[in-house]
């Protein structure tokens, strides 16, 4: 394969753009480095770089991208914001309509706001939280990524209760200093923890379904512990479902489980590929938030008519009867396959999967928190990466992301991809 026009934008963007790139996740660093591929066209399950590579591809923007690349029910939503004017500075109706599809789908929503991005609104929750219960810290649990607003771009040790540490420069030690974090699944750490900051925990924050160190479900009972000791240390429960929320199902991991947290912060795939954050919760939690209350959100962009034809179009495909089976279906598939050759080939390997989303780890063990993730094979998943990458099979630079299928994905897709990783396996 011949990447040659991809190393020249590579060195162009290196000129103007902070390494090239406008997210670090973009960047080929985990995986030994060099120019990212450039694509420049998208189709369903499909795209092409700039020097003409097809892809089948398992990166779906990080998630957003469940409908496949040019949907054209999304396309001609977007089309017609476009010519209708994509930005009043007024409400408008698409905002009430998509208010209504969000709440219809995650009950717990009894009032939403719309933001531009994942990390707004997680920021906006972590702040109405702190507003509503008059405390300051938050508790996080290791390896969870949450956008980049100061609060959470904190790492701390892996042992339980521990103050946070700044995990970027930038970040006053007063921020991080009201940051605990603790080990995904550890009911006891968690327990240790509001302990011991009793009456000063504000919210403890969770992805439900963790997205960010991989696919890695919460073990048997450990949302409702989650939810009953930070309701018993007077503290809400916010879930970040910026990954999860109309990923796994027409609705969020609520809806898997059971289980409803106190407020909510989603994006990504609500946007239909377009600039989108929301969040929202219970109403006398949110009514918190300006102008009725005195936690300030604001933003230009925010409810725009683009972001919220986009987000309906993309919902109203994913109404679609069987849509998240045939999903689970492909992801069987491919997990069998990925499984099925690594035994053949002796690659020790373990796999992730809830539906269409799933982790390839190199090592032996079962993946169920981030130290387990953190010690899986980074040099092999790097190889691994550009062996599939050669074959015109593109996934996440990273480890700790997840291949995601799209309801564009075929049979066929998932035989050419199982036969990719089989060639992969051979040569690793
Ligand atoms: C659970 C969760 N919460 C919040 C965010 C931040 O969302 P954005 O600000 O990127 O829209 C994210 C963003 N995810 C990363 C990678 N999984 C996006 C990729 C990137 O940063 O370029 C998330 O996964």
């Amino acid at each position: 394969m011949n990447f040659s026009t991809s190393e020249a934008l590579h060195q162009e963007a290196l000129k103007h753009i902070v390494g090239g790139v406008n997210s670090p996740s973009r960047a080929y660093k985990a995986v030994g480095g060099g120019a990212p591929v450039y694509m420049e066209k998208g189709e369903g399950a499909y795209f092409w770089d700039v020097d003409g590579n097809k892809y089948i591809d398992y990166l779906g923007a990080y998630g957003p991208i469940i409908t496949g690349h040019a949907h054209p029910h999304i396309a001609k939503a977007i089309t017609h914001a476009a010519t209708n004017g994509v930005l009043y500075g007024t409400p408008t109706k698409l905002e009430n309509q998509f208010a209504k599809m969000l709440k219809q789908a995650i009950p717990s929503l009894e009032k939403v706001r719309f933001v531009n991005s994942g990390t707004e609104a997680v920021m906006t929750t972590v702040r109405v939280a702190r507003a509503y219960t008059n405390r300051t810290k938050i508790i996080k649990f290791a390896g969870c990524y949450h956008g980049h607003f100061d609060s959470v771009l904190v790492e701390a040790g892996s042992g339980p209760a521990t103050l946070g540490t700044p995990d970027s420069a930038g970040i006053p030690e007063s921020v991080a200093q009201d940051v605990i974090t603790v080990p995904f699944n550890n009911m006891e750490a968690l327990k240790h923890a509001l302990d011991i900051w009793e009456g000063q925990i504000a919210a403890v924050l969770v992805e439900p379904i963790v997205g960010n160190f991989g696919i890695v479900e919460p073990k048997e009972g450990f949302l409702q512990a989650v939810n009953d000791l930070t309701h018993n240390a007077g503290a809400l429960v916010i879930y970040d479902e910026v990954i999860t929320a109309f990923r796994f199902t027409y609705g969020s991991s609520q809806q898997i489980y059971g289980i409803e947290p106190d407020m909510t912060a989603m994006g990504k795939i609500i946007g239909g590929g377009l600039p989108i954050g929301a969040y929202g919760g219970k109403k006398q939690i949110m009514e918190q938030v300006a102008p009725l209350g005195p936690a300030y959100q604001a933003g230009t962009m925010a409810g725009n008519p683009a972001s919220m034809a986009a987000g309906i179009a993309c919902l109203e495909v994913l109404q679609e009867e069987g849509l998240y089976e045939k999903l689970d279906q492909l992801g069987e598939k491919l997990e069998a396959g990925i499984i099925e050759k690594a035994d053949k080939y002796g690659i020790s390997i373990s796999v992730n999967r809830l539906c269409g989303a799933l982790t390839v780890y190199f090592g032996d063990g079962e993946i169920t928190n981030y130290e387990q993730a953190e010690a899986s094979d980074g040099e092999s998943f790097a190889t691994f990466f550009r062996l599939m990458l050669r074959q015109g099979i593109n996934l996440a630079p990273s480890k700790y992301e997840a291949w995601f299928l799209t309801i564009a994905h075929t049979e066929k897709d998932i035989e050419e991809t199982i036969a990719a990783v089989e060639k992969t396996f051979q040569h690793m």
